[in-house]
């Protein structure tokens, strides 16, 4: 079953100039330990979804949807407090900046104690205390971090963004979600701290059995074991499927060109690359245009774009393009 369910979603937001979708009929669904990734440029709608599946959007904006469905549950039908208590229950969220996320007047020891639910200790008031400690430097133990006893003493700005991050994940697993979603988790990290913590999260999906939403503008960020991609741009959904796929034979030339600006940043484009970083700007809020909204950066784009691709499907992946790539041949 899957624990998320998406079907076009859409969040309108009233400018001046009228009505603006900044998420236009997205679909995404995530299995139990599945990891899913959400990859576009800036401005693309990544975090939006994000929210709207954490329920912190503004209430200004009108989202509606034909399912948003949380393990079964509709969450656009619960008033508020249900849906913090479900999300807060059941989800949890690591930024791109952990220190900045992190309380900087506590000790981090102080701060991972909080995150354990009060539930999970019973007893005494001593032996709460002490199965607090020993709770707290377990959840260390399994972010991977060796030298607890002087990391529970730092305040955040006494931590190397790594061990920042890995803390942060420490206090987001305290609860054991079931959904982890990761906003570019480790965007600007050295590759070996990258490295460290993409295993970490991994690890902590398969052992947990928790479902993973990973957040990046970069292809090249995306967790190596990721099995569905999702590309997303100016609020549409261009490509989604496994990700094994999508990345040998894309069928959208916005995946196309996502994976050849991972390439071209790593050195490692080959000299004729067949579509080379999109030309042109991200579009404002201001100018969306009509139809598929890549259009106007699209090489590939006729007169037919101005009309909106209709979901079209491959055997592991499903794309909104009038002129597809790598067409099967048979
Ligand atoms: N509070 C806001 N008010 C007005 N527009 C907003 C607001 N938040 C987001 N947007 C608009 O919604 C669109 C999607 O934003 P979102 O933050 O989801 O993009 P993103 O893909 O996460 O980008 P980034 O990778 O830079 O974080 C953008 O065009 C952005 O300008």
């Amino acid at each position: 079953m899957d624990m998320l369910d998406i079907r076009n979603l859409t969040i309108e937001l009233d400018m001046p100039q009228g009505r603006v979708r900044i998420l236009d009929r997205v679909n995404l669904q995530l299995k139990a330990g599945e990891i899913h990734s959400i990859v576009g440029e800036s401005g693309s709608g990544k975090s939006l979804l994000a929210k709207a599946i954490i329920g912190v959007i503004n209430p200004a904006w009108r989202v509606t949807a034909d399912r948003l469905w949380w393990n079964g549950q509709d969450l656009l039908a619960m008033d508020a407090k249900a849906r913090r208590f479900v999300t807060g229950r059941d989800m949890a969220m690591i930024f791109q900046d952990p220190a900045a996320y992190l309380d900087p007047n506590n000790t981090i020891e102080q701060q991972i104690n909080e995150a354990i639910p009060s539930g999970d200790v019973t007893g005494t008031f001593l032996r709460r205390r002490i199965d607090r400690k020993t709770r707290v430097r377990q959840l260390l133990h399994r972010v991977g971090v060796r030298d607890h006893e002087k990391v529970l003493k730092s305040y955040p700005f006494e931590l190397s963004e790594g061990i920042a991050q890995k803390v942060s994940i420490a206090i987001a697993i305290a609860h054991r979600p079931k959904l982890l979603i990761a906003d570019e988790p480790t965007t600007a990290m050295e590759p070996s701290t990258r490295d460290q913590i993409q295993r970490l999260i991994t690890k902590l999906a398969m052992s947990q059995d928790m479902s993973v939403l990973l957040i990046t503008q970069d292809v090249a960020s995306i967790l190596p074991a990721t099995q569905y991609l999702t590309l997303l741009y100016c609020g549409q959904l261009m490509e989604t499927g496994k990700a094994s796929a999508l990345l040998q034979a894309p069928a959208h030339p916005y995946t196309q060109s996502m994976i050849d600006m991972s390439l071209q940043s790593q050195h490692e484009l080959p000299r004729k690359s067949r579509l080379p970083t999109l030309p042109g700007a991200v579009p404002t809020l201001r100018h969306m245009p009509i139809g598929c909204r890549l259009g106007p950066r699209c090489p590939y784009a006729q007169k037919q774009c101005v009309k909106a691709p209709p979901a079209a499907t491959r055997e592991q992946q499903l794309f909104h393009c009038h002129y597809p790539l790598n067409e099967p041949t048979s």
